[in-house]
């Protein structure tokens, strides 16, 4: 089906956009951005078990990982309270497999994108890992902002992780183009009361805001919260079925969201 021209729905007057599939290839996240925390995990855990960020991180998946108990093939991360060396290895074991358990089924969990976010950090800054945006993104969203609108950003990937990819882009620092940032500690993107929530951060209303994805069930989710929706198509992204086509607001680029002519005086 042809891509035709969207017009920003009448009202709106905010973008919120995802990430992974909508500004940057899903390859980039799933060949680079995870193998990456797959590789380092454990040297990472070895290198700052001790500083209080990596102990609040581990905390954090321990947490977790009581809520997951009843998941099949959950790894639960025991309490290393009186420990010695071994003690150490085997928590750090356990993280190692629970982080690996996380990734292998695509969590979102709060805690598994902390850790990533912090992890991430040292690549980027290195050098090692440049975040990637699609061609589009960058003039398109310095045209809305020109046009008045406000652009949010709003990933499951943490507000740390997405200051990293826009900060050090293959463009460039990117982070002046965004108003703010939502993650999952706003939750998660398949529920409806998050675009509430996030309405209710920005302080305007979810028919004020279009949100661009490409996944449907969480577009699903924000037209049920009143957000206007338009479902971002792009290489490598899932399929859509033929109901999704019909349904939503299609674009391939940002480019094609139109904005109302303004009126010459
Ligand atoms: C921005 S950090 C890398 C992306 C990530 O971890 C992730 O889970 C992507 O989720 P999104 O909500 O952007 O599809
Ligand atoms: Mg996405």
């Amino acid at each position: 089906m042809a891509p035709r021209p969207v017009q920003l729905p009448a009202g709106a007057s905010v973008l919120l956009l995802d990430i992974e599939g909508t500004t940057t290839p899903i390859s980039f996240v799933k060949d680079i951005l995870f193998p990456y925390i797959i590789e380092n995990v454990e040297s990472y855990l070895r290198a700052h078990w001790g500083e209080e960020e990596c102990k609040d991180d581990v905390n954090l998946l321990r947490k977790q990982a009581e809520e997951d108990a009843t998941c099949d093939g959950a790894v639960p991360i025991p309490h290393s309270s009186a420990e010695g060396a071994g003690n150490e290895d085997q928590t750090i074991q356990a993280v190692v497999n629970n982080v690996h358990w996380q990734m292998s089924h695509d969590r979102k969990t709060t805690a598994l994108k902390q850790l990533q976010g912090h992890m991430w950090k040292a690549a980027y800054t290195n050098g090692q890992i440049k975040g990637e945006v699609y061609d589009d993104v960058v003039p398109a969203v310095r045209k809305w902002r020109e046009a008045g609108l406000k652009v949010y950003i709003y990933s499951s990937g943490s507000i740390e992780a997405q200051k990293l990819l826009f900060g050090y882009s293959i463009e460039g620092n990117l982070l002046e183009l965004f108003d703010g940032h939502f993650d999952t500690t706003s939750g998660q993107k398949v529920e409806s009361r998050s675009y509430k929530q996030i309405a209710k951060s920005i302080g305007c209303l979810p028919e004020n805001i279009l949100f661009l994805t490409d996944i449907t069930r969480e577009a699903k989710a924000a037209e049920e919260a009143g957000t206007h929706v338009c479902v971002v198509v792009r290489p490598g992204n899932a399929d859509l079925i033929d109901d999704e086509k019909l349904h939503y607001n299609l674009i391939t680029s940002f480019s094609e969201l139109q904005l109302p002519a303004l009126s010459k005086a």
